[in-house]
């Protein structure tokens, strides 16, 4: 193998290593790569492209859209609507999941994607990104429908995400560990940079919207609370704590250094399991996660095997170095018990 291969030579040794690829999803990787780099361009151009700001509009969760948000979505609709590989994409943008129109051939695999994650960071020229999750339509020989996309995060066949920070990001599983990719700005192509990417299971870094402490459920006060006791206190060490408030971002650097995350249940909107999206954002970092030898719960069980029931369905998030996700369990369990 050269130092750096592309993207598709990558996909390719994967397939005859063994990894269930066909000609569809292999297609589909390239495609979404393909749009990741052109929301890249237009992230990076910024203001000069004139795609920084509101877009004045709400979508299905009521959050205010961003124009940006708007163009990635749309990019990754035209460029996987006509391609044969897909039967329907959902997204955190779209209210409906979205059929491949009738005038294209139909496939074989559903795409969902959180466009454009980290919305808030747009602006201010903080990394932001594409997570994405593909699963094989359910052969029922009926149009699409949304119950189709309802399956557990364990189905997924292909997941991962692009960040577009200092150094634009692909990175990737298809069950068989995690692999990274760097977008070469000078030719546009993908090239692997990382593979078999490992979390270590000890962390002494813990990420979370600190400001939303009085809202929190006891296990996840006191997980905390034992952190920032540091040396003094239960844990014996002292930690540090990141929160980027782009989930891409801060997953990215658990999986480069370790850490753990968490957007838990809280009680600003008691009704809702979480914030975090369980198709478009827990199930395919949850999986990516899980690849590099870390957990992903949502305090009391596994994400992947959560049955969703409904498209934008939300769950709690805790996720990154093992035995940290598994001391926050347990302190939910505990709590349960
Ligand atoms: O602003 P908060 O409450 O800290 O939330 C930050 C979280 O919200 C998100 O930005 C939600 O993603 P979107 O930008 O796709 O809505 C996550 O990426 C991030 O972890
Ligand atoms: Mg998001
Ligand atoms: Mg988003």
């Amino acid at each position: 193998m050269a130092q750096h291969p592309p993207l598709t030579r990558y996909l390719v040794e994967q397939q005859r290593a063994g990894v269930t690829l066909d000609a569809q999803l292999l297609r589909l990787l390239e495609t979404v790569a393909s749009a990741c780099r052109r929301i890249g361009a237009e992230v990076r151009q910024g203001a000069l492209a004139g795609v920084l700001g509101s877009a004045g509009s709400e979508n299905v969760q009521g959050e205010v859209q961003k124009k940006l948000d708007i163009i990635a979505n749309e990019v990754l609709i035209d460029a996987n609507d006509w391609g044969g590989h897909l039967a329907g994409m959902a997204s955190e943008e779209m209210d409906d999941v979205l059929p491949v129109p009738a005038t294209y051939p139909s496939g074989d695999y559903l795409l969902l994607f959180d466009p454009l994650d980290g919305s808030s960071n747009i602006d201010v020229n903080v990394s932001i990104g594409t997570i994405f999750s593909v699963l094989k339509k359910p052969a029922h020989g009926t149009p699409l429908q949304a119950a189709d996309f309802l399956q557990p995060g364990a189905r997924q066949v292909a997941a991962g995400y692009c960040l577009y920070g200092p150094q634009t990001t692909l990175v990737l599983t298809l069950g068989r560990g995690v692999a990274m990719f760097t977008l070469d700005h000078r030719d546009g192509s993908f090239v692997l940079t990382q593979e078999g990417i490992q979390i270590p299971p000890d962390t002494r870094e813990f990420a979370i919207n600190m400001s939303n402490m009085r809202h929190w459920d006891a296990p996840v006060k006191r997980y905390v609370d034992e952190c920032l006791a540091g040396k003094e206190g239960p844990r014996g060490k002292d930690f540090n704590m990141r929160w980027v408030a782009s989930m891409v971002a801060d997953v990215h650097r658990i999986l480069m250094r370790g850490g753990i995350f968490m957007y838990p249940w809280d009680r600003r909107e008691p009704a809702k399991p979480g914030k975090l999206r369980l198709l478009y954002e827990a199930n395919p970092m949850s999986w990516l996660v899980e690849q590099a030898g870390g957990a992903a719960t949502n305090g009391r069980e596994r994400i992947l095997g959560i049955q969703p029931a409904q498209l934008h369905e939300r769950v709690a998030v805790v996720l990154g170095s093992r035995h940290e996700v598994d001391r926050v369990t347990q302190y939910h369990q505990a709590g349960d018990a």
